[in-house]
């Protein structure tokens, strides 16, 4: 049976990896999901130029009957220099990903351009649910402020890089962020980020379950499952074909795998998932997939990748 992907000239003998924030913020955790059997690849949490302590605990949230996960991290990591080196060095077959979320435009391109000179040869992820300037929405909710940076950074930039995408919720805003990201020679797109901004309340204290931000965090998980096919389907049905498509949010089962592959991803992540289960996540879910196209006699992925039927 063919459970492959592929992204530029990337060749992905598995489709599952981690989610970026989950399981990739240190070298120990990067090497485990690398060394899964049933990992297509990994990517690194999102990087800033130097190291990051994060928001204040509790900044992570498992909610109850695996409803899903609220986070607000803060985008806690070890510094760009660190990553870099951890890519560079590291001896894998797998493709890896790199992931960029600079405070600003500046670190962004920064960062990029330190990319683009170094022997990095894997693919690239620019994470737009940053903030942009204060009092401005995060980038991607920005459609200006999107094609801005997508313009400076494709004005040096020639490795494969892709974009980390929130979610969106109105169709016209689908056709305008399309619209923006087909203008430009991307390898691939990732959707979705958690859904921002959710809140949760322990019903014993009747207090929020996180710190920071008074509770409000990004939600992740078995219930933005729904918004993660929308978002799948819907860059995929109007993104040029040369864009690939890593489908994340809401992956609990292979038949969630399944559904996102059948929306048109060809790569699947895992978040919320992968914090509950550990790296035996990655075996289970690839199995169950396996048996969900077992089921109807297929051989491959490719036989079902962007097949969804509407009812005529
Ligand atoms: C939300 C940001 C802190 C701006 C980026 C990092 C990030 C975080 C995080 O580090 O809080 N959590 C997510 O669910 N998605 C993200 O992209």
């Amino acid at each position: 049976m063919d459970l492959t992907g592929q992204i530029a000239n990337f060749h992905f003998n598995h489709i599952l990896l981690n989610a970026a924030g989950v399981k990739c913020q240190t070298t120990a955790e990067l090497d485990q999901v690398l060394a899964s059997p049933y990992s297509g690849s990994v990517v690194t949490k999102s990087a800033t130029p130097m190291t990051r302590p994060g928001n204040p605990s509790p900044r992570y949230y498992q909610l109850p009957e695996e409803l899903g996960s609220v986070n607000s991290m803060g985008l806690p990591n070890e510094g760009f220099a660190y990553y870099l080196d951890y890519v560079l060095n590291k001896k894998t077959d797998k493709p890896v990903f790199f992931s960029v979320a600079g405070l600003t435009k500046d670190d962004n391109l920064a960062m990029l351009m330190e990319l683009e000179q170094s022997n990095f040869n894997g693919l690239v992820e620019l994470n737009l649910s940053c903030p942009n300037v204060p009092g401005k929405p995060q980038t991607a909710y920005d459609f200006e402020a999107t094609r801005a940076i997508l313009t400076e950074v494709f004005s040096f930039f020639t490795k494969p890089l892709g974009v980390k995408l929130p979610p969106y919720f109105d169709m016209v805003h689908f056709d305008m962020i399309a619209a923006v990201l087909n203008d430009f020679p991307l390898a691939f797109v990732n959707t979705i980020n958690s859904i921002g901004n959710g809140l949760a309340i322990d019903p014993h204290t009747d207090t929020v379950v996180i710190k920071p931000k008074g509770g409000f965090g990004g939600l992740g998980g078995s219930l933005v499952k729904a918004t993660a096919l929308a978002n799948v389907r819907a860059l995929r049905e109007r993104l040029n074909e040369s864009i690939k498509i890593i489908g994340t949010g809401g992956v609990t089962s292979g038949r969630d795998v399944y559904d996102l592959v059948l929306c048109g991803a060809d790569l699947v992540e895992v978040g919320t998932q992968l914090m509950v289960e550990d790296t035996p996540v990655f075996e289970r879910l690839e199995g169950e997939l396996a048996n969900e196209l077992d089921k109807k006699d297929y051989q491959s992925l490719a036989e079902i990748r962007g097949k969804l039927q509407i009812i005529s």
